[in-house]
């Protein structure tokens, strides 16, 4: 009986005592006995620089696809090329390879994946390998595979080797159920695809992660990205970066969505500094550990229109697909903006500009929203010194700012 009480109060007081950065060095049960924290900390097969140790050493899973090379380029900018290492299953294209540290990395590997962590010595990891919603319906037991075993392999590395992890939600996380306009970070989440019942997963278990074992578990629900540089992976806001190329290769585009689908989205260099900016936030500043980040909001033929008033030949037809529209509805719920605002529209007709400006088709498009851009790569700057900083709602905040009249 004694035994029993000590037992039951040892578990009592571990679920009670959030572990974060007090020391308890319990691990997740599969990693006892051969953790590598057993190893002494100097045990380096490499020699490290000074200015390297200041760095984070930073890996991204699933680093090929339509966020990842970005979000390294903007890490390697920070933190220094070498630090940064992409990985993935796929084979990366030269300019890729080239640009910095790759690795493949399947995430339901764990021996090799801890392998990599140890190896490299890895301190943060970004978690980016998913099956997204369109392609996860399609495929549902590779999406519970990828982006749920996928995760608990990741949870239990970062746990047992004290990393800093970030796993990216999404608006799929919400359900028909969750509150509109706006929808508030800590709310209904009763998903209908696998995606989505997926990421509500990650988010709930990073969150048990944090609590039972101290795991600085980092979390954003990113709306649907738009980006030029890198094509997205099968979600139902694809359709909102297919226009652009669509509009220049054929000047004919053919939506996937209704006309009046309404879905919340961001530029993609905002959605990385975002990310960055949260990993970086000391912890102190963290009331939680999972957040809504919006933009703006639009529909197909909102975008369309935008779109013409640079391409006027392009050519809108709708085909509407039954799954990812269903998908989008079901995605509707979390909308920041019913219609498009004043400072919603606005931050809408300049990612519309900048992207055509970086598909070379309005190079004089930003100067005549009034934006300097000396070159392309300083999208980012202008984007959040000229625009996100007053507009976009800040990470913890639930409320509309054209609310507050800004
Ligand atoms: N792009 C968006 O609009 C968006 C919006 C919300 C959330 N997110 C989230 O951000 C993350 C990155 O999104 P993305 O758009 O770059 O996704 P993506 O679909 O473009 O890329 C995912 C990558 O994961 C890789 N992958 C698949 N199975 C793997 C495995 N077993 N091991 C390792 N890698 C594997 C794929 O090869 C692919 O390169 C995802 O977690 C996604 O859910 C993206
Ligand atoms: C929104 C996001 O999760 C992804 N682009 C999707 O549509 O599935």
């Amino acid at each position: 009986m004694p035994i029993v009480r000590n037992v039951s109060r040892a578990v009592s007081q571990l679920l009670q005592s959030p572990a974060c950065g007090c020391g308890v060095s319990i691990v997740p049960v599969r990693c006892i006995g051969i953790s590598p924290r057993q190893v002494a900390s100097d045990a380096s097969f490499h020699s490290v620089s000074f200015s390297e140790s200041d760095h984070p050493r930073v890996l991204i899973t699933g680093g090929l696809g339509q966020l990842g090379v970005g979000l390294a380029k903007l890490l390697r900018k920070r933190f220094g090329k070498n630090n940064v290492i992409l990985s993935d299953i796929r084979k990366p294209a030269d300019h890729v390879f080239y640009s910095g540290p790759f690795i493949y990395s399947d995430i339901l590997d764990y021996k090799n994946l801890r392998e990599i962590v140890v190896n490299n010595r890895i301190t943060w990891l970004f978690h980016y390998s998913a099956l997204l919603s369109a392609v996860g319906e399609a495929n549902v037991p590779l999406a519970r595979a990828v982006n749920i075993t996928g995760l608990h392999n990741v949870l239990d590395i970062a746990a047992e080797h004290n990393l800093r992890l970030f796993v990216p939600s999404t608006i799929g996380a919400f359900g028909p159920t969750s509150p509109r306009d706006p929808t508030p970070d800590l709310c209904i989440q009763r998903p209908r695809t696998i995606y989505g019942v997926s990421k509500v997963h990650a988010e709930l278990m990073g969150e048990y992660y944090h609590y039972r074992y101290g795991l600085d578990f980092r979390c954003l629900r990113y709306p649907g990205i738009i980006s030029a540089d890198s094509q997205p992976g099968g979600g139902t806001t694809d359709y909102a970066v297919q226009i652009f190329h669509d509009a220049i290769k054929t000047g004919k585009f053919e939506c996937n969505l209704k006309p009046d689908t309404r879905l919340p989205m961001m530029y993609i260099d905002d959605c990385l500094k975002a990310t960055l900016e949260v990993m970086e936030a000391p912890a102190e500043a963290l009331s939680m550990r999972t957040y809504n980040i919006s933009a703006m909001s639009f529909t197909p033929e909102e975008l369309a229109q935008e779109v013409q008033k640079h391409v006027p030949e392009l050519q809108v037809t709708y085909n509407v697909d039954t799954v990812r529209q269903a998908i989008a509805v079901l995605k509707t719920c979390f909308i920041m903006f019913t219609f498009l605002k004043k400072a919603s529209l606005k931050m809408f007709t300049t990612v519309v500009a900048l992207v055509l400006f970086k598909c070379n088709i309005w190079p004089n498009g930003p100067a005549k929203l009034g934006l300097f851009i000396p070159s392309k790569n300083s999208l980012t700057l202008v984007l959040s010194s000229s625009m996100l900083k007053q507009e976009c709602l800040p990470l913890n905040c639930d409320t509309d700012p054209s609310d507050e009249g800004l």
